[in-house]
């Protein structure tokens, strides 16, 4: 798992830590591993031409006294000092390793193999200042690599939010644990590859946000033993689809085939359409209630105005609502439900859940995610770039898998029909909503290998990405 904390945790953390151990020992520590990192991007220090900009604060006091390593490595280190002040005891160990001021930085940064970002890191707030902001232009258009320092100036550490301009690194090397923000869109695009430091922090067990990897998605999705039938692994019940759009239904059964329950039951219009493809699926044309036992229900791809979300809501089983589902959905009708419910609206369907637009989801993700699994008592999955999962406590799971090509008609669909399955087959609703998110991604990765992909390409990838992630 990969975790992340918020500014606050790690500055508790900090502290505590700095208690301990001499002065200025941490800085030392976080130094020496950007120090070592530039180094190996560099393919060693000796000759390189590096330009460290440096802040008022202490990340650029990490900047300064990489920068002296570098230099006593044999690097021509300067400084372009963008602060009121810069951290006395760090310049003096730049000017003492012979490093210096930068009188020209545009030039400087023009001519540089490496710029490192130290202009603010968790204690920044809002976007780079003008002055920064042409520095940081030229250092872009240069060919030189640009190393973030913590974090990339000008994100917020805690949201991932981008109020301004921010610095868009090759990398960023941060110190003690993630933050969240490096984790998040739209600040995660600006951080490049991602590098951890360990300077010896002791936090708390449970993080603020947490990312899945490989083997936890293993631990987590099902597998079937020796006496499993197709009940025991868990039906799922599928309420999609529509005159007007069929494939939505096709879509989404076509992701539930492939989530580990051992049935599909369809209810709705689209049935011929559904066993045309999937002569597998139990087609039911009644209402929902009728349709016979399910594990779990998903609700709501091209639905349009077909009735049955009443039903599905009204059941003692676990219910995904997704699209069609998702408008007007009252939350006092979710909170009063005696089993879960998963919600997994893109950023158009929360902000119109929130009564707010577009672009405010959009700008900040984990907010809108939070407020929304608070407000209806669920597990809310908000797709997007970097695909969110909240609860309504506990961790923000943040999806590190997925391809801007995913941004796909009816790829949602699949993604609904896979998490429902998930769920059906047990596992608890953060947990099928984000393996589902994972293999989603993971699937759609390598169905597209860089070239557009449809949503059915993204169904038929889903069991090479489950057996990528069984090892
Ligand atoms: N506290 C610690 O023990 C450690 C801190 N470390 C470093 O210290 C950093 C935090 O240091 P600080 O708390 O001094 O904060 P920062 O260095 O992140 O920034 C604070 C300074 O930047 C100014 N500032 C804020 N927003 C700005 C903006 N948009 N443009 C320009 N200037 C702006 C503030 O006025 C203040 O002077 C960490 O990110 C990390 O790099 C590391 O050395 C590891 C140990
Ligand atoms: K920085």
């Amino acid at each position: 798992m990969r975790t992340a904390y918020r500014v606050e945790t790690v500055r508790a953390a900090e502290a505590e830590l700095m208690a301990k151990l001499p002065d200025g020992a941490l800085m030392r520590r976080a130094a020496a591993g950007l120090a070592a990192a530039c180094a190996g991007m560099l393919g060693g220090a000796y000759g390189a031409r590096v330009v460290l900009l440096v802040g008022s604060g202490d990340n650029g006091g990490d900047a300064l006294y990489a920068g002296a390593r570098l230099a006593r490595r044999g690097a021509g280190v300067s400084a372009v000092l963008l602060g009121s002040r810069a951290h006395e005891a760090g310049l003096a160990a730049l000017r003492g390793a012979g490093g210096r001021v930068a009188d020209d930085p545009v030039g400087a940064v023009e001519r540089a193999d490496l710029v490192v970002d130290g202009i603010t890191g968790i204690g920044g707030r809002g976007g780079l200042r003008p002055d920064a902001a042409e520095v940081v232009r030229a250092a872009r258009g240069s060919g030189a690599v640009l190393v973030a320092v913590d974090l990339p100036s000008g994100v917020d550490a805690d949201t991932g939010e981008v109020a301004g301009e921010a610095v868009r690194a090759d990398a960023t090397v941060t110190f003690g644990a993630y933050k969240p923000g490096l984790l998040i869109d739209p600040a995660r695009e600006h951080a490049g590859a991602l590098r951890l430091v360990d300077i010896g922090l002791a936090l708390p067990p449970v993080p603020d946000v947490e990312a899945l990897q490989h083997e936890d998605v293993a631990r987590l999705l099902p597998v079937p033993v020796g006496e499993s039938d197709k009940y025991r692994r868990g039906v799922v019940g599928v309420v999609a689809g529509s005159a007007r759009y069929p494939g939505a239904a096709v879509l989404a059964v076509s992701g539930a085939l492939r989530g580990g329950a051992g049935a599909v039951r369809y209810v709705g219009p689209a049935g011929d359409a559904v066993l045309a493809r999937h002569p597998e699926t139990l087609v039911h044309a009644g209402p929902p209630a009728k349709a016979g036992r399910v594990q779990a229900w998903v609700i709501g791809p091209g639905l349009g105005d077909t009735p049955g979300a009443d039903d599905v809501l009204e059941s003692d089983v676990p219910v995904l609502v997704d699209a069609d589902g998702l408008r007007n959905l009252d939350p006092s009708a979710v909170r009063s439900r005696p089993a879960p419910t998963v919600l997994t609206p893109h950023a158009g369907e929360a902000a119109a859940l929130l009564g707010t637009a577009r672009e405010d989801v959009e700008s900040r993700r984990l907010e809108a995610v939070r407020e929304l699994a608070g407000r209806y008592g669920a597990t809310v999955l908000l797709k997007g770039s970097t695909t969110l999962v909240a609860s309504a406590d506990g961790p923000v799971r943040v999806n590190p898998t997925g391809t801007p090509w995913l941004a796909t008609a009816g790829s949602g669909d699949v993604l609904s029909g896979l998490a429902g399955s998930l769920l059906a087959a047990g596992l608890a609703p953060r947990d099928a909503a984000s393996a589902g998110a994972y293999l989603h991604g993971l699937a759609a990765r390598r169905a597209s290998r860089g070239a557009p992909v449809a949503a059915y390409d993204v169904a038929e990838a889903l069991p090479a990405a489950w057996r990528d992630v069984r090892g």
